[in-house]
This record gives C-alpha cells, structure tokens and sequence, in this order.
C-alpha cells in the first residue's frame, strides 16, 4: 500500500509566496497612509490659498495678491489686478519685486491653487508624532501581543486592520471641514481631530505590523525567513515611496490636502478585504499542520501563558535589538516627516519635486532590503550588517546637518546612502528576533519591540517640531518667517545614529557570548 505522506500548506511554495504577497499588501496601504502627509507639510504649514506656478514656484495667496496689487498701484494697470478669487489654474499674474535693492518686474502662470491648513510647526510635529499616540501611552501595543499570541492571528489582523481603516476616515474628515476656531482637548480643533484619526489608525498600523511578522514566522520558519521579511518590508516601503512620490500631486491637482488622505482611505478599505482572503489560507494552513501532526503522533504546543514574557524580559539580547530599533528608526521615519521641507530649504529643490527626494529611500530599499535579507539567508552576519547600517545612519546625518554643500545631486547622493542603510539593519534586524525569542512568545517580543520604537515614532517628531519652530526657523524684523536652519533638528538625529552604532555593537558582543546565531545563515542547508 502506498504511504500518503502529509504536508503542510506552507510546504508548497506557491501557496507561502500567496500568503506573503496578500499578508504585505494590507502592510503596503497602512505604510502609504502612515506617510502621506509628510510631502504636505509645507501646505500644511502655510495659511490660506498657497498658488503654484508653472515655473515650479510657490507663493501663499495673500502675499501674491499684496504684490499684484502694488504693482498695479504703481502702474496703474487695474487690468491685471487681480483678487483672491480669480486666483486659478492658466491666470498671468504680474507683478514687481524687490530684489537686491533693485525692482524686477515677473510675470508668471498659475498651474494650481491648493488650500493650506495654517498649522504651526509644533502642530505638525504633534500631529506626525500621534501615530503612535494611543500605542505609548495605553500600551496598546503591548495588549495587542497578548491579543495576538492569545487569540490569534486571524482575529487580531481583521480587528487591527479594520482599526487602520477607522483612523483613516476620521483622519480625512477632520482634514476635510474647516470647523473655523473650534477647539478640542486645548488645541486646534482640526489638529486635535486629524491627530485622533491619525492614533487610531496607528495603533492598528503597528498591531498589523506586529501580525504580518508572526505570519511570515508562522510560514517561513527554517526556509527563506530573511528574504520573506525583506520582501515584506520592500512592499511596505512601496506604500512609503508612492505616498511620498504622489501625495503632493495629489493635493495640489484636486487644491486640498485631504484628497490624498481619501485615497489611502479607500486603500485600506482594499487591504482589510485582502486580510480576509488571507484569513481563508491560515485556517487551511492551520488543518495541515494539525494533520502533520497527528500523523507524526505530535501534540500542540503549548499555548501562550502570560508568565512566558519573563522569558522575554530577562533576555539582554531583546533589550538590545529594542533599544537598537529604537535609535535606528528615531533616525529614518521621523526624519521623512520633516525631510520634504528640509530639501525645499536647504537644498533649494521645487516644492513640485522636493518629495521625490525622500521618495528615494524607499525606492531603494524595495530592491536592496530582499537582497540584504537573502545574504543575511544564505551567509549570515546579521549583526555586522547591523552595525554597518548604523554607521551609515549616522553619516548621513551628519551631512545632512553641514552647512555646506547646499545642492539638490548633494541630497539624493545622501538620501541614497541612507536607503542603504534602511536596507540593511530591517533586514538584519527582524529575523533576527527568532533566533532570540520563541516562537510561542514571538508575537509579545515583535509587539514590545514596536512599543519601544513608537516612543521614539511618537516623541521625536514633537521633539524636531519644537526645536524648527524655536530654534530652527528664520524670521525677518517684521517676525515673517523667511527660512530655515536645519542645523539643530539634524545633528540631533545624527545623535541617534551614534547611539545605533554603540549598540549594534554591544549586541554582537552579546552574541558571541550567548550564541543566538545572528552571525550564521538562516537556511537550513
Ligand atoms: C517592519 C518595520 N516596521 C516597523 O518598524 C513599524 N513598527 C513601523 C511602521 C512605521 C511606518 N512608517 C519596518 O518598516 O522596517
């Protein structure tokens, strides 16, 4: 008689590559969500109508029409006046400015008119920073390991895949309506809502995070774990890339920041459907293993018992990739938040195309994070590749911060390094986690690690925000903002990149001493 030989559903690799792809693309709406306000910040930042023009310029409404106005006065040609109103894509507009102490006469072509918010820097770094808002300070995010690792993971990435979709929605309603000089919780009515929105899509953002980590764990254990990660990371960074690339397209074509929003919106309205599918191939792949296992006369593991995060929490290996994850990511995401306006002021780049910039990062780590991952696979070295990372990190930083070389080639040369850099610690990184921890108790150490991080998601957008509006923006006698000094706000992140390297390297030591084997290849041979 012929022997039937069981197998699980992630033995097949058509049906593990299905579930990667469907599991990253409800990650790769949440990441565009996450970013796509961070091409707006000039917008955002400015109040009232802000008019492009089709040379790449822009100029707030109210100073265009103050300086159309007094060249009409001056020559008298009520012909070209023009008021806010008439303010539309294809008008000329005329007029004088003073330039060095002589008067140049410009005339230029308006190619979109797009409604800014007004909101302070402070405001912005609030808002960018609330993300991870209800995650810190509810320890939401921890509760959401337990969630996983007790009740699974097709309930907790529907709840926290619907919780995206929520914040999302709220997100682009405040965005949406102007409710004048209402106020709520002590601030801008508009700031505090959006800020809300913005929360609750991110305690759901990371929850998923959290879950999609365990799938890939659950699916590629002892196969091409590193290159699934990489892979997964890469379609997040998709999402990153294209939010920054479009988002201010987006705004300025349909002349309202929210547009964009609306759009990642309906996204993750996609996404939460693509969670379902997934939830069908889990249920089957939990069958085939039970099946595996009874062939095999196996009994389930044991479930996860909360006293199993001592385990967690003695180990100084966790704490140092918490705390590594913590410095390392200080140093990317909430540099993308202010990153836009950093290239239009010191670099000089059109507003038009200062996101493409930034847009870089991403779009490099979409190639090089799987092929990081798939070397860390086959020859290992994860820590070293973690050190080199951060050495990068810093670097960066710290040329981005001279107050020299001031030119838009200068920029993408860096912003290029530091999508090196964003390759290679993610994917030393996270499947490195597994070799330290558990799997039982994978989905507390992956959420504890996230809890760490967003403290830094949450705190040092407030911090760079702060330190732009103090000590970072130039004003006139007249107290108009005319520039910024992106010193201060950048030798700070550079400070976070020196504190990377340190313990980067302290976790190499510790894994020489206790053997976990990040420096060994992940495959099986
Ligand atoms: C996989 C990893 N994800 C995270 O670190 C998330 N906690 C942060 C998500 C923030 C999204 N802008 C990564 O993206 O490298």
């Amino acid at each position: 008689m012929k022997e039937t030989i069981q197998k699980r559903l992630s033995d097949s690799k058509t049906a593990r590559w299905t579930a990667l792809f469907i599991v990253s693309f409800t990650m790769m709406c949440g990441y565009f969500l996450t970013d796509v306000m961070s091409p707006l910040e000039n917008l955002l930042t400015t109040k009232g109508q802000v008019v492009y023009f089709t040379d790449d310029t822009s100029m707030p409404a109210d100073s265009l029409v103050a300086k159309v106005n007094y060249f009409s006065s001056e020559e008298m040609l009520s012909n070209s006046l023009l008021t806010v109103e008439q303010l539309e894509e294809g008008s000329k507009v005329q007029y004088y400015e003073m330039q060095n102490g002589a008067q140049t006469q410009t005339e230029k072509t308006i190619s979109s008119v797009a409604r800014g918010e007004g909101w302070s820097s402070t405001e912005y770094g609030f808002f960018s920073g609330a993300y991870g808002l209800i995650n810190v300070f509810l320890l939401m995010l921890f509760f959401g390991g337990v969630i996983l690792d007790k009740m699974g993971i097709r309930f907790t990435g529907m709840m926290s895949s619907g919780l995206m979709f929520m914040g999302a929605l709220i997100k682009w309603y405040a965005l949406s309506s102007d409710f004048g000089d209402a106020q709520l919780f002590g601030m801008d009515m508009q700031v505090a809502l959006a800020s809300l929105g913005f929360a609750i899509f991110g305690m759901g953002a990371e929850i998923t995070g959290i879950t999609a980590s365990k799938v890939i764990v659950k699916w590629f254990a002892g196969k091409e774990l590193a290159l699934a990660m990489g892979l997964q990371v890469a379609m997040a960074r998709i999402g990153t890339a294209v939010a920054l690339a479009v988002s201010l397209p987006v705004a300025r074509w349909m002349g309202d920041v929210s547009y964009p929003v609306l759009f990642g919106a309906i996204l993750l309205c996609v996404g939460f459907a693509s969670y379902m599918i997934y939830c069908v191939m889990d249920r089957k792949e939990d069958a085939s293993a039970a099946a595996v296992r009874m062939e095999n006369g196996e009994t389930e593991e044991e479930g996860f018992k909360l006293s199993d995060l001592k385990l967690i929490f003695c180990s100084k290996g966790f704490w140092l990739i918490n705390l590594l994850c913590l410095m390392f990511y200080a140093g990317v995401f909430p540099f993308l938040k202010f990153a836009t306006k950093l290239m239009i002021y010191k670099y000089d780049v059109p507003e038009s195309f200062a996101g493409l910039i930034p847009a870089l990062l991403p779009f490099g780590t979409i190639l090089l994070t799987p092929v990081f991952g798939s070397l860390y696979d086959r020859i290992g070295r994860g820590a070293t590749l973690m050190i080199i990372g951060s050495v990068m990190l810093t670097v960066v930083h710290v040329l981005f911060a001279l107050p020299v070389m001031n030119y838009w080639w200068f920029a993408v040369i860096v912003m290029i390094v530091l999508g090196i850099a964003f390759s290679l610690v993610p994917s030393a990184m996270w499947p490195s986690v597994p070799k330290i921890i558990p799997m039982k108790q994978l989905g507390s150490a992956y959420a504890t690690i996230f809890y760490i991080q967003n403290i830094g998601l949450t705190m040092v957008p407030w911090l760079i925000g702060w330190v732009i509006e103090h000590f970072a923006t130039l004003r006139n006698e007249a107290g108009v903002i005319v520039g910024y000094d992106y010193t201060a706000p950048m030798v700070i992140f550079a400070v976070f990149g020196l504190c990377a390297i340190l313990i980067s390297t302290l976790l190499r030591v510790e894994d020489s001493k206790k053997h976990y084997g990040l420096e060994e290849a992940n495959m099986k041979k």
